[in-house]
């Protein structure tokens, strides 16, 4: 190449006989140029425009467009609902404002300094909540961690948090379907005895405490000394995550949340699990109802009162505030609010259900009630129906609605065949906790439990095609008890009048196989109050008196089903077919199990149908299907005799107004 006198670049010149031959000097084909053309004199690789960048850092910037202001009206704080426009500037000192004050430490109103955005990108112009932490700094001991900065990362995107997961969190990795595969930490499941609940003056009489509450009492400034020791740590952090959020679909009972995390995995996790608030809806989210302040990675100190390990997750129901310290289990947090809720929920006469929730066309709804692995979420999410909700819902004088805005299915043996919605869920977006990929190709190994055997997908419930948006619907229909009997003597389906529906609700039953060790183990049966003791606040006699009062008000049918063993208890036995308890589920969705046959079961008084279509008959009740009549008899009793067991907490209760119907639910359980 050489230069031209005008100082651009040609090829060099070739002799005529060169040019003849259609080589170059050097004996290699010529770069042809276009014949009778002035020679091109700049030198593009293709054939489209160049970039309108004169730098690197240029095109960079044009890569991103800056999102727009706000174009709704917000309401100032304070201003009496009186309209105030605000500049995007004022909207965001506001909001750091909030944030701030949510930070802040014991000894102070407000928090640390804060910035916007991500530390990372040091082009941005910090966005400093001006003047907040002197006002009310404390004079004496200001330490370095006043001096610093704390970048906050607000409701960021699924795209955003995949880039935070995958630059700084250590096991995170996108999977072949494009899901963002996490790892939980030490913990892989949630803490029950590691919960506790502040008891005060007005909790000490609304909650439920002693022998079989979930509720392990903290006193207030226990409290508060786990409290600051997660905001400090989070505070020392160079950022921080805040997802603010809804609870409750029911606009007229809806919660804001706001979760302050350290991880881009819990902030997706919690951007899929709660409700999303639209950019209009955030512009005036304000003051939250309640806040969770997620520092996982760090442990509680043993040395503090009440605290049996470095685990602890705190509520307090007077603060609205919920601590996490030591376990990155997600699920604490879904699990945490649905707490929260179980208390403010049933104040203003709305029943909290642990539940699956689906409608049908004709909008009959069906609730599905058990504890986890029963099938909640595998059977509420059916391809002919539309979901409502998997896990967590609130049934009030309107009707149902969902507390949540997302799925958190177990993904254990997960198939495409049997299971194909969750399947598809697990894309773009979706959080996956401890499951196994190849290195290479990212697949994931469903059957594989070396990280654990909870392995689990949170995804949008819109990631579900026949999901019901917004995830509402009118008064349930059948109310249905899942249980998985690993006992094997259960019924796969028994029509239960309404003492008996009160009677297994209470109760909570469920057996499932203990452990993953090598041998054949015995089912452990678990009693759970209302199939969500861990939840519950109140009285399970509370929450059942609304349940029967909401069924014999809009005509609800209650239905046992066992998911568990057929044939024979754990070792002998198998699983009930998932495809026969479908079929099982369709005969009470389409109403035609109301109308089959019944005979009445001895020891429970279970009614059970003699036929089912697509369910072979011999299998609906259970002794057909065992081998050793003596053994299936020995089995039975033994059930029944920890039901009996179980239910003697209690007797003592009266449920509800009527004390009619406490001696009915009594006499509802098993007799022999
Ligand atoms: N007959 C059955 N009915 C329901 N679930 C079954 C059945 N057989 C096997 N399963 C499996 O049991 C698990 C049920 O778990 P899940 O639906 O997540 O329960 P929950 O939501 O109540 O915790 C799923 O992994 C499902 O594939
Ligand atoms: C998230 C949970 O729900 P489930 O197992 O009922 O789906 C849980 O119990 O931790
Ligand atoms: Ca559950
Ligand atoms: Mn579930």
């Amino acid at each position: 190449m050489a230069e031209t006198g005008n100082g651009e670049f040609s090829f060099g010149t070739t002799t005529a006989e060169e040019k003849h031959k259609g080589t170059a000097r050097n004996g290699l084909t010529k770069i042809q140029t276009a014949h009778g053309k002035k020679v091109a004199t700049v030198c593009h690789d293709d054939s489209t425009p160049p970039v309108k960048a004169q730098t690197i850092d240029q095109l960079h910037s044009l890569q991103q467009k800056k999102r727009s202001a706000p174009n709704t009206p917000l309401t100032a704080q304070g201003s009496g609902g009186t309209f105030s426009p605000l500049s995007e500037e004022q909207r965001q000192k506001q909001q750091l404002q909030s944030i701030s004050a949510s930070l802040a430490s014991l000894t102070r109103e407000t928090g640390p300094k804060l910035v916007k955005g991500d530390p990372a990108r040091k082009a941005e112009t910090p966005k400093v909540a001006h003047g907040l932490d002197h006002h009310f700094a404390p004079t004496i001991s200001v330490s370095d961690s006043s001096l610093k900065f704390t970048h906050v990362l607000y409701n960021l995107s699924p795209a955003e948090l995949y880039e935070q997961a995958i630059k700084y969190e250590k096991g995170s990795f996108i999977t072949s379907s494009g899901a963002l595969a996490t790892l939980s930490g030490a913990k892989t499941g949630r803490a029950p005895r590691d919960k506790r609940v502040v008891k005060d003056d007005a909790t000490e009489d609304d909650l439920w405490w002693g022998k079989g509450s979930p509720n392990i009492e903290m006193d207030e400034h226990t409290f508060m000394v786990n409290r600051e020791r997660a905001v400090d740590y989070l505070n020392s952090l160079e950022k921080v995550f805040v997802n603010d959020q809804f609870l409750n679909w029911d606009s007229q009972n809806r919660i804001k949340v706001r979760i302050v995390s350290a991880r881009a995995y819990h902030s997706l996790f919690m951007h899929n699990m709660c409700i999303r608030p639209t950019p209009e809806e955030l512009e005036d989210f304000g003051t939250p109802d309640f806040t969770i302040y997620n520092a996982g990675q760090f442990p509680c100190n043993r040395y503090t009162h009440y605290m049996t390990s470095s685990t602890s997750i705190d509520i307090n129901l007077a603060r609205r505030e919920m601590v996490i310290l030591g376990t990155q289990y997600a699920g604490e947090m879904k699990k945490g609010l649905f707490g929260v809720m179980h208390y403010l929920m049933p104040k203003r006469g709305i029943l909290s259900l642990h539940s699956g929730c689906n409608m049908g066309k004709d909008g009959d709804v069906a609730l599905f009630f058990g504890l986890s692995g029963t099938g909640k979420t595998t059977l509420s999410t059916d391809h002919n129906r539309y979901l409502i909700g998997d896990d967590e819902h609130c049934w009030s004088d309107a009707g149902v609605s969902n507390i949540e805005g997302g799925c958190y299915a177990k993904c254990i043996d997960l198939s495409r065949e049997k299971e194909p919605d969750i399947w598809n869920a697990i894309k773009f977006g979706t959080v996956l906790e401890n499951v196994v990929f190849e290195e290479h190709t990212r697949e994931v190994d469903y059957a594989d439990k070396s990280v654990t055997e909870n392995t689990r997908a949170a995804y949008p419930i819109e990631y579900i095609p026949n999901a019901k948006i917004p995830c509402v619907g009118p008064h349930p229909k059948n109310v249905i008890l899942l249980a998985c009997d690993a006992f094997g003597v259960l019924p796969p389906v028994s029509k239960l009048n309404l003492a008996q529906t009160m009677y297994h609700f209470i109760s909570g039953y469920t057996a499932l196989v203990a452990g993953t060790e090598e041998g054949v183990k015995e089912p452990r049966a678990t009693f759970s109050a209302c199939f969500g003791a861990a939840f519950i606040m109140l009285h399970p006699t509370k929450y059942a008196a609304m349940l029967a009062e909401k069924m014999q008000k809009h005509g609800a049918t209650g239905w046992l089903v066992n998911t568990g063993w057929s044939g024979g208890s754990y070792g002998s036995g198998s699983r009930i077919k998932l495809p026969y308890t479908r079929k099982i589920i369709d005969a009470i969705h389409s109403g035609s199990l109301l109308n089959a046959n019944y005979k009445k079961t001895k020891v429970f008084g279970l009614e059970i149908p003699t036929e089912i279509e697509g369910v072979p008959s011999e299998i609906l009740d259970p002794i057909n299907t065992w081998n050793d009549k003596k053994a299936y008899e020995g089995t039975l009793l033994k059930l029944a005799g920890l039901f009996k067991n179980n239910f003697e907490t209690f007797t003592n209760y009266k449920i509800g107004k009527d004390s009619k119907l406490t001696e009915e639910i009594l006499a509802a359980g098993p007799i022999f």
